[in-house]
């Protein structure tokens, strides 16, 4: 249902307010914070001025992959109370601008991490920016319920993408960060879609809690995060964060598979247990990635 302030806001004209919501800079601001901290546990001392720089090319390419992604899902966000009130289904920017925007601002972060930093990670910032774009937006998200399971992977890159920025090489750490984030995906997407299914079905877009119902999301996102507890422990375990990052690890996936589990046990009435986990999973990937870039093991010297 259309609000009166989008009919009020359609077809005015686009201020840069409109460009920056194109990027969907609040949860860019996690995914680039994701970066940072894969870019800052890595091995050696990176100079800051290049951190920094590579630390604005992968925002800029988050950024650019939220635009093309608006771009493709234009129709689809049209139909959803949720996005209705974007640039595009908005009437301020229109489909083909935020295309041109997408693209230039993508080459521009790719070309410039390559140029800046390695040829490596600016390889790998163009396949994150595709992956999240070609392989999620337009090839799973409208096929699959397992959309956000595979698409999830590019959501896990960002930190690897830092370490690679860092380094110029990969390694078990980075993969383990991915392993985190990837885990992490289902249950802090499929709680705020178990909400939001009659928005799903109405756009058509085949989310687990459409194709599957309640009670079998309910079971996988406990699996994830069952998953996600023991995963998250890893870093302790190989020695490349300390104890605190073990305590907060124990404590954080604790809470999240309780949680997971009142949504597991949850009927279609009770609308609170998974907007609680939504809200949760969030705080926690901001807390233990916080908790390991304070309490990473320095590299040379493992526990
Ligand atoms: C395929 C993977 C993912 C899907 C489908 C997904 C989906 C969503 C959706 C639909 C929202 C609702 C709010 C909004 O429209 O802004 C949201 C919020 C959010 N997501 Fe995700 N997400 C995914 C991965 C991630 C990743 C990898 C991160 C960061 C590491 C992240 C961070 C956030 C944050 C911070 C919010 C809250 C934004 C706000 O305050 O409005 N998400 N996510
Ligand atoms: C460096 C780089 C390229 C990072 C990209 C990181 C990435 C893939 C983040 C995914 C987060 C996200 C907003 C998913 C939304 O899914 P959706 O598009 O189905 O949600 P919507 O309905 O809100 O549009």
């Amino acid at each position: 249902m259309q609000t009166n302030r989008s009919i009020l806001l359609r077809g005015r004209y686009a201020t840069v307010g409109d460009y920056v919501a194109l990027t969907k800079p609040r949860v860019m601001s996690l995914v680039v914070f994701t970066a940072l901290v894969g870019l800052m546990v890595a091995p050696g001392d990176i100079d800051p001025f290049a951190g920094m720089a590579a630390i604005l090319c992968i925002a800029a390419g988050a950024g650019a992959a939220g635009a093309l992604n608006m771009w493709y899902d234009a129709d689809i966000d049209a139909v959803m109370a949720r996005t209705a009130m974007r640039p595009i289904p908005g009437g301020r920017v229109s489909r083909s601008e935020a295309l041109v925007f997408g693209l230039t601002l993508g080459v521009c972060a790719v070309l410039a991490l390559g140029t800046l930093l390695n040829l490596a990670a600016a390889a790998l910032l163009a396949f994150t920016i595709f992956f999240y774009v070609v392989v999620y937006t337009m090839w799973l998200k409208r096929r699959t319920p397992q959309n956000i399971v595979i698409g999830g992977a590019a959501g896990a890159l960002p930190p690897v993408i830092g370490w690679v920025a860092a380094t110029g090489n990969g390694g078990i750490e980075p993969l383990i960060l991915f392993l985190i984030i990837f885990l992490w995906t289902p249950p802090h997407f499929w709680a705020l879609s178990l909400n939001l299914a009659g928005e799903y079905t109405r756009a058509g877009v085949p989310m687990l809690p459409v194709v599957a119902g309640r009670a079998e999301t309910g079971r996988q996102i406990l699996l994830y995060s069952v998953f996600l507890a023991l995963i998250s422990l890893l870093p302790w375990a190989l020695g490349f964060a300390g104890a605190i990052y073990g305590a907060a690890a124990a404590i954080l996936g604790a809470i999240m598979v309780f949680l997971s589990s009142q949504v597991h046990r949850s009927d279609d009435k009770q609308r609170r247990p998974a907007r609680r986990l939504f809200a949760f999973s969030i705080l926690y990937l901001v807390l233990l990635f916080g908790v390991l870039l304070m309490n990473a093991t320095p590299y040379a010297q493992p526990r």
